[in-house]
């Protein structure tokens, strides 16, 4: 996609295989910063802390570490260890898993002095296949857009989506957004609600500037006005991404996302979930007995970053010194709330039925 319109991708290697360049998503959208990545600690670290972020972002970050560890160490032993620290980095974004197994059935039958290389290009075929999945997504629900602009005859339709499902959280496109920039494309007048997602404000400070950056009239709210916005017909259909999806089609995503499908229900808004087949979990059935939610740390609740009016990046704490807080990253909402899934072969029910059919060879 683009910034300042130049083209850009969300992570791009260097040619020469020294390095991985990824943009540090922690410093959007107040700086546009180009980090790199030169080893596996560095790898696992972005992920981490978050420089990079969003399901599929982590597992195609999650194979370049794999190829940076391999070239210094290909052995069995090296690649499992490898794996074991780019795992333990993030818990619920099955994508992550998903990679490096991907990578490890590609590896392991090599000679270990092929490895490194042989690594490298299969990062970049997931790379690549990433961006295919997200665009195929883009044109699957631009459908259901259309569909939505047809029958309100030229007024825009309203799209809401939660935290940043964008091409920043992939390679490119986005999930949740690839339908909205395939429209903005297709010259539907689209507007998108945008949820601040709280603590980390993904909505607010990434999807908004992603959306700015391309021209896509976008309001961001507070993550508890959804409800009322659908109450009284302001949003025309839901979109949003998934971190897993089961083989049920229940769908873990970041926190608050199972309110605002419960809002889309109450009020028969269309809610979907953007699900490339990487992100479905189909090993698990119950998203929530068997869906491991990440708790991160009470300080992104306790404290806000943001910029000051001299133009200071600051954090500020917002609760009493002594208050407690409780930070699950994500809740699994279940497929009975979700209207359907966008999967890169089209949009199916989000049921185990559905899911199969569409996928025979998982
Ligand atoms: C296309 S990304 C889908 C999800 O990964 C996205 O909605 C999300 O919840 C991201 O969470 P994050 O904690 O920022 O990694």
């Amino acid at each position: 996609m683009r910034v300042n319109g130049e083209p850009f991708k969300s992570i791009w290697p260097e040619p020469d295989r020294s390095r991985v360049n990824i943009i540090d998503q922690t410093q959007l959208p107040h700086v546009f910063a180009v980090a790199h990545l030169r080893t596996l600690q560095e790898a696992a670290h972005a992920i981490k802390a978050m420089l990079v972020r969003g399901a599929p972002l982590i597992g195609v970050t999650a194979a370049y570490g794999l190829s940076l560890a391999l070239q210094k160490d290909a052995s069995d032993d090296g690649l499992r260890r490898a794996s074991e620290i780019l795992l333990a980095t993030r818990p619920t974004a099955v994508n992550l898993q998903w990679a490096l197994r991907e990578m490890a059935d590609k590896l392991l039958v090599l000679p270990q002095e092929q490895r490194a290389e042989a690594a490298w290009n299969h990062a970049g075929v997931l790379a690549e296949d990433d961006i295919r999945l997200c665009e195929a997504m883009g044109d699957h629900g631009l459908v259901l857009i259309e569909e939505i602009a047809r029958r309100k005859q030229g007024e825009r339709v309203n799209i809401l989506t939660h935290c940043n499902a964008g091409w920043l959280a992939t390679v490119d496109w986005g999930t949740a957004t690839a339908p909205m920039y395939k429209a903005q494309e297709a010259g539907i007048p689209i507007h998108v609600y945008v949820d601040e997602t709280r603590p980390r404000n993904q909505g607010a400070s990434l999807t908004a500037w992603e959306l700015g950056q391309h021209g896509v009239p976008h309001t961001v709210i507070v993550d508890n006005a959804g409800g009322h916005l659908m109450q009284h017909g302001l949003v025309d259909l839901v979109i949003v991404g998934t971190d897993r999806t089961t083989a049920s089609g229940d769908v873990c995503n970041k926190i608050g996302t199972y309110l605002k499908a419960l809002a889309a229900f109450d009020n028969d808004v269309p809610f979907y979930v953007c699900a490339p087949s990487p992100s479905i979990d189909f090993s698990i059935s119950d998203g929530l007995r068997d869906i491991p939610i990440e708790e991160r740390s009470p300080l992104e609740v306790t404290h806000l970053k943001g910029l000051t009016e001299d133009k200071r990046i600051e954090t500020i704490r917002i609760t009493p010194e002594n208050s407690e807080a409780l930070n699950y990253a994500f809740d699994v909402t279940p497929a009975r709330l979700v209207t359907g899934l966008i999967t890169e072969r089209g949009t199916i029910a989000a049921n185990a039925e559905a899911l199969a059919k569409t996928f025979p060879d998982r």
